[in-house]
């Protein structure tokens, strides 16, 4: 479902973030991208989105080549794709459930599928009791929580977090996985860029290691593998 080969990437600045990544990514996978400091991690997930385009390389994101795709297909790749950063990046004068329900207005749902879709999401990530709040009375986790719901209101094939536990206590992190474990349940595949060793340890899935722009390391049940 994701392949990449050769891929690199120079920023306009002269720094080369990427430097000659091939790797295939499976439906219904659950990655960890891990990696010191200016790796190359966030590089390598923006790619997947096309926030960044390669310099070098080709990008196939379910069939799609990311390398020639034109400007105006770019929504349509990115429908299929759900976006989780570390700091929420909720809309603070929206409530909740108009945060959720945002993502799906853009793609012309009715009234009545938006309320039963955003109730649907709502629940999986135990917040129904908080639709009509602003995210600024939650907590990290219960805003983290939302930006997961938000993320995979529209059912994407692909969700990518990029460090989406790094705001929180190991307590609410926990819980945060145990919620993309259920999303990774129902088939999603899911790649998270992360520093947590915690989890990484404990919730073994397949690890690609990114280490100045290349792949270092690509293990199945992996470990974190660096001092955290
Ligand atoms: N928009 C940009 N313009 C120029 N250089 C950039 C840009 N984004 C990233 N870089 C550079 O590319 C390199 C890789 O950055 P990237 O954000 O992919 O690393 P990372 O592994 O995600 O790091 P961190 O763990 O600190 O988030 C770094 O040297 C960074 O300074």
């Amino acid at each position: 479902m994701i392949h990449m080969q050769d891929v690199y990437k120079t920023y306009g600045n002269g720094v080369t973030a990427l430097n000659g990544i091939s790797t295939a990514i499976d439906k219904g996978e659950f990655i960890y991208i891990v990696g010191p400091s200016g790796a190359g991690k966030s590089t390598f997930i923006k790619l997947i989105y096309r926030e960044v385009k390669p310099s070098a390389g080709t990008v196939v994101i379910n069939d799609t080549d990311l390398s020639t795709i034109r400007r105006r297909d770019i929504p349509l790749l990115r429908r299929d794709i759900g976006v989780i950063f570390q700091d929420f990046k909720l809309l603070p004068k929206l409530t909740v459930y108009e945060n959720i329900a945002f993502a799906l207005e853009v793609i012309e749902e009715t009234p009545r599928q938006i309320r039963n879709l955003v109730m649907e999401v709502l629940n999986l990530v135990g917040l129904k009791n908080k639709a009509r709040f602003l995210p600024a009375e939650l907590s990290g986790g219960e805003q983290q929580r939302v930006s997961i719901a938000r993320a995979i209101v529209n059912k994407p094939k692909i969700v990518i977090a990029d460090e989406p536990t790094g705001n929180l206590d190991p307590a609410t992190s926990r819980g945060i996985m145990r919620i993309f474990e259920e999303i990774s349940d129902r088939g999603t595949t899911i790649i998270m860029a992360t520093h947590n060793k915690e989890i990484v340890n404990t919730v073994r899935k397949r690890v690609i290691a990114i280490d100045d722009g290349l792949i270092v390391r690509d293990e199945q049940r992996g470990e974190y593998g660096y001092e955290a």
